[in-house]
């Protein structure tokens, strides 16, 4: 089976900082997943996607982030980006603080790690071994790795999938604030309606290989699920999901899964 490929990868001036995406086409083995995705992310733009398991998601960030050579269409990207995955990916046998700055080269790097974790909060735990760190401290680790970077777009696939709900609140918390001082573009892949109306300027939602659907997220920062706005976003984005909003959580969990 003969796979395509970039037709076209251009890094935008750094000036730039935001993404271009065209026509983007992504199949595994004669079954297409990405069907001519076009995505603009303004610089310093949040942007959520959503869309059932399955809809290419994680497909559609993984060609962003320049780790799918089997993707076509057209992709600009800045130069700098970082990407944090839902498991942490945290090497066991470094300490916490070289694991911030693992593939870095120059001088300071335990000062630039201890800057990094000061913003995640995770200072004290810089000499630390990843075994020790909860999965919310790990993931605070992941978000330090990418920040130490200083990206002008950060990728960020599921990050907090695998938390506890009151855990991945403050994660969500913390993503607000350090988006706010760093002001990167953002491409958040997400199953949380929540999250994409706590986080996101724009959700868009991915279906039949498209972008099929844009919401823009009017309500002013900092945000709460308290806004009014909140509920009728919440359900606009439900319904855009195929998912009945008049169901309690669990059902539309199960019905969205
Ligand atoms: N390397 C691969 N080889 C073969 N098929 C793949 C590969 N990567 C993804 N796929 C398929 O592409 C489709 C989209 O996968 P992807 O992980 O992008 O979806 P997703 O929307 O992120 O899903 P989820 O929300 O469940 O994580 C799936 O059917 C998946 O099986």
């Amino acid at each position: 089976m003969s796979q395509g490929h970039l037709t076209e990868v251009r890094p935008l001036s750094d000036a730039t900082g935001g993404v271009r995406v065209r026509g983007l086409r992504r199949a595994f083995s004669g079954r297409v997943v990405l069907d001519g995705v076009d995505l603009d992310i303004a610089p310093g733009e949040f942007v959520a996607l959503l869309g059932a398991s399955g809809s290419g998601k994680s497909t559609l960030l993984r060609a962003v982030a320049g780790l799918d050579t089997g993707a076509e269409g057209v992709l600009d990207v800045p130069g700098e980006s970082a990407v944090v995955f839902q498991e942490h990916r945290l090497l066991p046998w470094s300490r916490v603080w070289r694991n911030v700055t693992l593939g870095l080269t120059g001088p300071d790097l335990r000062g630039r790690a201890l800057r990094a974790l000061t913003e995640v909060g995770l200072a004290a735990r810089a000499d630390a071994w990843p075994s020790t760190l909860s999965g919310g401290e790990s993931q605070r680790v992941a978000l330090a790795r990418a920040l130490v970077r200083t990206p002008k777009l950060l990728l960020l696939d599921e990050p907090f999938g695998a938390l506890d709900a009151l855990t991945r609140l403050k994660a969500q918390a913390l993503v607000a604030r350090l988006w706010t001082q760093h002001r990167p573009a953002v491409l958040l892949v997400t199953h949380d309606v929540e999250e994409a109306l706590l986080l996101a300027d724009r959700a868009l939602l991915l279906a039949d290989g498209k972008v099929a659907d844009e919401i823009h997220v009017d309500i002013p920062r900092p945000r709460s699920l308290d806004h009014p706005r909140f509920a009728p976003l919440r359900r606009r984005l439900l319904i855009s999901l195929g998912v009945d909003p008049d169901l309690g959580h669990d059902d539309q969990l199960q019905e969205f899964s």
